[in-house]
């Protein structure tokens, strides 16, 4: 049986986030600085350590109609008494949490505990069996999964699902037409409005393919995409429907640790942009590396809720992975 210390690794304490507001790269202007004419990341521009500014560019034209100049901290998601079941089986019971407005909020536990089946409740995809969730305070019971998408919620899969036989910018751009306003025949005849939607969708896909490093193989199949190229495409679909909040379930799976530092730093770079996550993830490491909160499941029910510290040292949730593989709980699997 592994030891406590080796059950959630992990030595250093994550980040901790300043909740007031932090300033991405998208709080920036089109000039990339604050009103004192100093760049938001207080380097000089004409610095020799001044940072390429691809990714801000990028940002802008991604996300050009979006508002992320808000509290931080405030509940963005509220999900109380969400319970599921499956015949006799519970699979979430009474689960109550809160997701911060631009945080990123881990959800773990063993095997079975219920994370797919939370994150399932609250996009839409299984009904609660009873309880609720709240976006801004708006219930989204009785949603479809389209509708609970157009009110913010974005998600990636354990299993990969892409068009493979459209191009990576033909990906994004789909996840981007969700938000256009040409009717069918606008679209068909080609409308002054569609064509100019059209440009500003190829910008943007492009801009999220930049944002998430894939922008080289723009024009590749998806399915012809190595496998973190393809990771790293669902990020940047779930990203075109400019959701209040990004569900990203097992992100890491089959990646190797240099792979998995990348997606660290990119999930990192979404939440300074001013987004919200909500991550599963089986590696230990990565989650209590990359989290500013972590809420943990056990047998459908929450056992802590707390920063990443506090629950590397929590009783119930070092007694609910003993026995877990040590690969698992290492994140080497
Ligand atoms: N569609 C379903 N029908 C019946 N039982 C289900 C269904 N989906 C999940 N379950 C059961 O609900 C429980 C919770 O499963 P869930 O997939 O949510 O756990 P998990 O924490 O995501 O596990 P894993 O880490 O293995 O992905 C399990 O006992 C599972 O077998």
């Amino acid at each position: 049986m592994a030891s406590h210390d080796n059950d959630i690794p992990g030595d250093e304490a994550p980040e901790q986030h300043e909740r007031t507001y932090s300033t991405g790269h998208l709080s920036l202007d089109k000039s990339g600085e604050d009103a004192s004419g100093t760049p938001a990341d207080g380097i000089p521009t004409d610095s020799p350590e001044a940072p390429p500014d691809l990714d801000s560019e990028a940002a802008q034209i991604v996300h050009q109609d979006r508002d992320i100049a808000v509290a931080v901290g405030d509940n963005l998601v509220e999900i109380r008494d969400l319970t599921v079941q499956f015949g006799g089986l519970t699979a979430l019971d009474a689960v109550t949490f809160d997701i911060r407005r631009g945080e990123i909020l881990g959800l773990i536990g063993p095997n079975g505990a219920g994370k797919t089946t939370c994150f399932n409740a609250m996009t839409g995809v299984y009904k609660p069996t009873s309880g609720t969730v709240t976006l801004e305070g708006k219930p989204l019971r009785g949603m479809k999964k389209h509708a609970i998408t157009r009110a913010g919620f974005a998600r990636t899969f354990q299993n990969i699902r892409l068009f493979g036989e459209m191009t990576a910018l033909e990906n994004v751009v789909v996840g981007l037409d969700a938000r256009h306003q040409t009717s069918v025949l606008g679209a068909l005849v080609r409308s002054p409005r569609h064509i100019r939607e059209e440009k500003t969708s190829i910008e943007h896909g492009m801009a999220l393919l930049e944002f998430v490093g894939i922008a080289d193989k723009a024009g590749e199949l998806a399915r012809n995409l190595p496998y973190g190229y393809q990771r790293r495409l669902e990020i940047a679909r779930a990203l075109a429907t400019e959701p209040k909040l990004l569900c990203l379930d097992e992100p890491a799976a089959g990646f190797n640790p240099a792979e998995k530092e990348e997606l660290m730093a990119l999930i990192r770079t979404i939440r300074d942009d001013g987004y919200t996550v909500l991550l599963i993830e089986h590696d230990m490491k990565l989650v209590m590396g990359v989290c500013d909160r972590i809420v943990v499941l056990e047998f459908g029910k929450k056992i802590a809720d707390d920063v990443p510290k506090a629950i590397r040292e929590n009783p119930a949730v070092i007694a609910a992975y003993l026995g877990v593989e040590e690969e698992d709980a290492d994140g080497a699997a």
